[in-house]
């Protein structure tokens, strides 16, 4: 695989006491989207959180784009390209919507035609625009979290579970939005629970079991192959 966007070796994290990725090695390829899968507490919002640098990795190395930014301070990451949506979500309640928007502006104010595409994948943003963001319903102000990551174009996205708990229609806009995003060739790594999600966008995937990667492949091969399913993560997507 030529030029990857990002690539860990061997990266290993405590949080507090506990040993949580053991040894994690992931590569992103530039311009696919790469699905970060495996059971529950297996430490992929951890990973996401080690190469955003809220989590220091205690050794290993991350590049990013053919630099180190192992010890890179979380808003240098943020600068040099990298956006994330956290599964908390991050929004700021007392901001309006427009408010949190523009703070997923780092280089300057929102462009036009970048609101315009925002916008339109996701409408109800346009309706609350001036609204309070903590009035927002949940999937709102999932929405708004995606948006506001979307708000620059960014070398990579991690993105994590960003149709949890959403209702079966918010989901649709949900993966349309990410499938446009695709289609502009970004680079994104995704944590993703649903599996039809999972299979329609993702290009390549990892899949992590006690805070390592333990199997990568091609998407595909991990959608049609039931006994890989159950082997890697205990479950077969169909049932999903
Ligand atoms: N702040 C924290 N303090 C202590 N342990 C934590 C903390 N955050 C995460 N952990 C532990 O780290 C492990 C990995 O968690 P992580 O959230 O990375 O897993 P995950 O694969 O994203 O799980 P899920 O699919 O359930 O979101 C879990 O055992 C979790 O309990």
């Amino acid at each position: 695989m030529s030029d990857p966007i990002l690539s860990l070796s061997a990266v290993y994290t405590d949080i507090a006491q506990y040993h949580i990725l053991q040894g994690v090695d992931l590569v992103v390829p530039r311009g696919q989207v790469t699905m970060l899968l495996g059971r529950n507490g297996v430490g992929k919002t951890t990973t996401l959180k080690t190469i955003m640098g809220q989590w220091a990795a205690k050794s290993g190395q991350i590049q990013f784009g053919g630099a180190d930014i192992t010890q890179m301070a979380t808003s240098a990451r943020a600068r040099a390209g990298i956006g994330f949506v956290p599964e908390d979500m991050g929004i700021f309640s007392d901001l309006t919507v427009a408010e949190n928007m523009a703070l997923g502006c780092i280089s300057g104010p929102l462009k036009p035609e970048r609101k315009d595409w925002l916008l339109s994948a996701f409408p109800a943003l346009a309706t609350f625009w001036e609204a309070e963001a903590g009035n927002l319903s949940g999937g709102q102000k999932q929405m708004l979290s995606i948006a506001r990551a979307l708000a620059e174009d960014r070398k990579l996205y991690l993105i994590d579970e960003p149709t949890k708990g959403l209702a079966p229609a918010i989901v649709s806009t949900m993966a349309a939005a990410l499938r446009e995003l695709k289609a502009q060739g970004a680079s994104i790594l995704l944590v993703e629970q649903n599996f039809s999600v999972a299979k329609a966008l993702g290009d390549s995937a990892a899949v992590m079991d006690d805070g390592r990667v333990i199997w990568t492949g091609e998407m595909a091969e991990l959608a049609t192959s039931k006994d890989l399913q159950e082997r890697l993560m205990g479950l077969s997507m169909e049932a999903h």
